[in-house]
């Protein structure tokens, strides 16, 4: 049996593949941004081919690296930003239009119209999910409306669609010439398509926004030795298998190896995403949470999750270093903000593409209140990392008032948890312990679990809960009430934001 297993994390900012061995530790790893393309106010969009060379470059280059040959991995793990919409060519491979990334807000007046004539309600319902931009559907029905030709093609069956995991297996697996038209449960959970309960794509559903079923990939479990095909080398160097696809905040609950119902995490990337496992029973939300599919291992039954989606946090900082020029690399941020005590009264509510989980409204954008001519750029840099934190309050809030149980530890991952300080004022905000695992990669971690359970290189989740160790924790260190009165602070700055704008 080979030794490694290797995974693909396709992230919002960047594409990484990590290889790791059977203890889950990290023997190998290359990365690569790509082009974050902003052509009008509110729009986001991805450059399809781009990210598909990143993802053969970084696969090889990291093998190279570490001196391993395709022969070493017994599989790969495909995991990935999730709702970002590509439709493509199936005899060229060309795409009709850069993807449209799950932080565009183009297809608002697509959404607000689902809730003034009770479709809304249905996808709640049958979906989990509330009718919002966020989400791949509009996104598709965006694409048919505006690409010249594309709904002819899709009715001839020559144009298809997918989310990026359904873009990357297709290309590893042959593209144009027999490439896997795939995607997982979890993916498909995200589209407002997908029946939660059959776990299939959903007719009347489907006919919401217009999409012929044709152009959709075929839903599998989100770890099977057959359903997503082998990557394929080239003649000398053989082929891997695909044995694992999830999204990637559905990766990290694996990685996380939060497989007990009440266990959670929470992810500090692009945005932040907290999911709580809720068991073999889809849970609804009444404080504006979603229910998702957490994961589908084989043929066991699914587990589901109670998910807050928050749009922006880490990429935050990343519009204080492109944007606005106040650092120039994203670390930076804890030395500027480790420089004041506190961020002098300034809250900055990052509401880029609306307002996300638990408020879901796309009429909100971005303010920072409160200031005074006293601030300055490090109280500005203090309120980018508060802001990040007291957004996750305000979802785990909500958790907790759907389950009723409160979160006596959280478990977080993902690059903004290199930032000490800012894990330090999760802490003091929430008032709970925060615990960072050794294996901070915990995405591509998960997804390399899940390639690895459907191959038999790990016997079952009892060996993946072995593998996880503590690396680091925050204790709180706030008073109640300072925590109360920076709270409060915060719901007022968050209420300036609504109704800023005008949607459909
Ligand atoms: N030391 C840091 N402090 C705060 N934010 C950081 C730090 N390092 C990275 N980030 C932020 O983390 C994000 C990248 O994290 P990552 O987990 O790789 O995200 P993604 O999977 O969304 O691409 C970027 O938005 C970046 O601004
Ligand atoms: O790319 P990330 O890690 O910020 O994750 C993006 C999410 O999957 C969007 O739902």
């Amino acid at each position: 049996m080979a030794d490694f297993i290797g995974a693909v994390d396709q992230g919002t900012t960047s594409t990484r593949f990590m290889v790791f061995d059977h203890d889950g530790t990290e023997v190998a790893r290359h990365q690569l941004e790509h082009e974050q393309i902003l052509p009008r106010a509110g729009w986001v969009e991805h450059n399809p081919l781009e990210i598909w060379e990143r993802t053969e470059t970084v696969i090889g280059s990291a093998l190279t690296r570490a001196g391993l040959r395709p022969s070493d991995l017994g599989a790969i793990g495909i995991t990935n930003q999730r709702e970002t919409t590509v439709a493509w060519d199936r005899h060229t491979g060309r795409p009709y239009a850069n993807a449209i990334v799950w932080q565009d807000t183009r297809t608002d007046a697509i959404a607000a119209a689902l809730d003034r004539d009770g479709r809304g309600d249905v996808i709640r319902a049958r979906a989990g999910l509330p009718p919002a931009t966020y989400f791949a559907g509009g996104k598709v029905q965006w694409l048919l409306d505006h690409v010249d030709g594309l709904r002819e093609a899709a009715e001839h069956g020559d144009a298809i669609v997918g989310t990026i995991d359904t873009w990357l297996v297709w290309n590893l697996t042959g593209g144009p010439d027999g490439g896997r038209h795939v995607t997982d449960v979890t993916n498909a959970s995200r589209t407002m398509l997908m029946d939660l309960a059959t776990l299939d794509w959903d007719e009347e559903l489907l006919g919401f926004f217009g999409i012929p079923r044709a152009m959709l990939p075929t839903i599998h479990p989100s770890s099977d030795p057959e359903a997503y095909g082998c990557y394929r080398l080239g003649r000398r160097q053989g082929e891997i298998p695909v044995a694992g696809v999830l999204g990637d905040q559905h990766a990290a609950m694996v990685g996380q190896v939060c497989f007990e119902p009440g266990q959670a995490k929470n992810t500090y990337g692009t945005g932040n995403f907290v999911l709580l496992n809720t068991g073999h029973e889809p849970v609804r939300s009444s404080h504006g949470l979603l229910t998702t599919v957490a994961y589908q291992l084989g043929d066991t039954r699914p587990v589901y999750a109670l998910e807050g989606s928050i749009a922006v946090t880490g990429s935050a900082v990343q519009w204080l270093r492109d944007q606005l020029g106040v650092i120039s690399g994203a670390s930076e941020i804890e030395a500027l903000a480790g420089q004041v005590e506190d961020s002098g009264g300034m809250y900055f509510v990052p509401a880029f593409s609306g307002l996300f989980a638990p408020y879901w409204r796309s009429d909100a954008r971005g303010a920072i209140v409160g200031m005074s001519r006293y601030n300055t750029n490090a109280h500005l840099a203090r309120a980018t990392l508060e802001a990040i934190c007291y957004q996750s309050r305000d979802v785990i809030e909500a958790m907790v008032a759907d389950s009723g149980v409160a979160l006596d530890l959280l478990k977080v991952d993902g690059g903004v948890t290199q930032n000490t300080l800012c894990m330090q004022l999760q802490a003091d905000v929430l008032g709970t312990t925060v615990v960072r695992p050794r294996v901070a990669e915990t995405t591509a971690l998960g997804a390399a679990y899940a390639a690895g359970l459907a191959t038999g290189f790990w016997s079952g989740t009892d060996d993946l809960v072995a593998n996880w160790q503590e690396d680091r924790r925050w204790e709180p260190t706030w008073s109640e009430q300072q925590r109360a009165d920076g709270y409060a602070g915060w719901r007022k700055a968050v209420d300036r934001t609504l109704g800023w704008v005008d949607v459909g």
